[in-house]
């Protein structure tokens, strides 16, 4: 059995990053850059008031002063002429700021009467003006590769970019395993269960980025098996799920092989997660998760996931582990890395990890609850309450 950092290792080494593609700003929410973003303009592009007020020069910025108003600028509409000293141009927020003026003084700080304003006894600091250019300069870069969080596109958009270059979206089939299941809905025969672990790892893998496809549910015959396997020929990531295990049903392994997978591993030093497969099929990387619920979803975050990032080209990294303390103590670990369910608690700036008692890989409703995966390293000793460990946040 290889570690879980070397089948990951072997995972990166089957995923290429995808080609790119050039898609509308509107639909590129989470997806990935692939080239760089150039800002067409600065921004602002002008010297713009930050307040509604009146535009004055610097030196008429002084207490119980009396300026005539000489005009307006509004946000689109800015004061053509020129504001000179003992003149002030009624200004709005976002109006440019005419020529002349250096200096917003606010409207609160004035009184006016007629064409006049006199401004107050205690005055504001502060320009009031955002210089041009100020947020970003024409030419200024975004660079490639990064996942487009919403505040990105609105920097874009700023940039008055419309389209933009993205990894292509990998696209996932997910081919659930077994005569045992059947899809949510349907009326379980009284030998079934309820097919769940894909409305999981669906979630997982669309919320990377990916395209999935949930194929139908493969029986155990190796025809049922092959038959769906050609359907996910043109997939970049065959992920399936069960029937990966020793038992005389589990057929993945020899299927795929039938077809001509070149195996990269087969079992992991891992809890859960121990009959995990791996190979390239065809085009396609091949994943071949355990069936229990809770093991395909964890070998979701520990492989799926990092291997969608690296085929939107974000680099091959594991998953992000951080470090926390234990609020309970842990026996000592064996020969494979475990990766408890956890719950987290922050408490005096530090965060403490509860591992569930019930750590069965069948148990979907602790799973639920979870929202960290406390790591125990291979032959790790009993550590004792307080003791310092990773963790993985789900
Ligand atoms: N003699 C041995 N038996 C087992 C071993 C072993 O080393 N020697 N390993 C155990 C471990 S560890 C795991 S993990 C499981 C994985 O087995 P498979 O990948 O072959 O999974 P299945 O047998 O098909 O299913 C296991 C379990 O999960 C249920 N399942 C399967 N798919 C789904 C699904 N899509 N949604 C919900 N539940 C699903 C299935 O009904 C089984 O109960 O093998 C151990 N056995
Ligand atoms: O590897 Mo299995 O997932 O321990 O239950």
């Amino acid at each position: 059995m290889i570690s879980v950092d070397e089948a990951l290792s072997r995972l990166f080494s089957l995923c290429t990053p995808l080609p790119s593609e050039i898609i509308p700003l509107r639909n590129a929410a989470g997806r990935v850059l692939a080239a760089p973003v150039v800002a067409g303009l600065d921004q602002p592009p002008f010297a713009a008031s930050a307040m509604d007020g009146y535009a004055i020069r610097e030196t008429d910025h002084r207490a119980e002063t009396r300026l005539r108003v000489i005009g307006e600028a509004a946000a689109g509409s800015g004061y053509p002429g020129e504001v000179r000293a003992g003149e002030a141009v009624r200004i709005f927020t976002g109006a440019p700021v005419p020529k002349g003026a250096d200096w917003v003084v606010l409207q609160e700080d004035v009184t006016r009467k007629d064409s006049f304003i006199t401004l107050g006894d205690r005055l504001e600091h502060g320009s009031n003006i955002r210089g041009a250019g100020q947020d970003f300069k024409s030419g200024d870069r975004i660079e490639a590769p990064r996942r487009l969080a919403p505040a990105d596109l609105a920097l874009i958009a700023a940039m008055n970019v419309p389209e933009v270059t993205v990894t292509r979206r990998p696209v996932v089939a997910l081919i659930a395993t077994g005569n045992e299941l059947v899809m949510p809905g349907e009326e379980p025969g009284p030998d079934q269960i309820i097919a769940s672990n894909s409305f999981a790892l669906a979630a997982m893998a669309e919320s990377a980025g990916a395209e999935v496809r949930m194929l139908p549910i493969a029986r155990d015959t190796e025809a049922s098996l092959g038959f769906t396997l050609d359907l996910a020929r043109d997939a970049d990531l065959i992920v399936t799920i069960g029937g990966a295990s020793v038992g005389d049903h589990d057929l993945v392994g020899k299927v795929t092989e039938g077809m001509g997978m070149e195996r990269s591993f087969y079992k992991i030093a891992m809890r859960p997660g121990k009959p995990l497969m791996a190979g390239r099929l065809g085009t396609s990387v091949l994943l071949g998760l355990p069936g229990n619920p809770v093991s395909s979803v964890v070998c979701g975050h520990i492989f799926m996931l990092p291997m969608l990032r690296a085929m939107q080209g974000l680099g091959a990294e594991p998953a992000v582990t951080r470090s926390g303390n234990l609020a309970a103590p842990v026996e000592a670990n064996g020969p494979r890395a475990h990766y408890m369910r956890a719950k987290t608690e922050h408490r005096d700036g530090a965060v403490l990890l509860h591992p569930f008692d019930r750590q069965d890989s069948a148990l979907l409703t602790v799973l639920a609850e979870a929202n960290a995966l406390l790591i125990r390293p291979v032959g790790d000793a009993a550590r004792a309450t307080g003791a310092a460990v990773e963790y993985i946040p789900l």
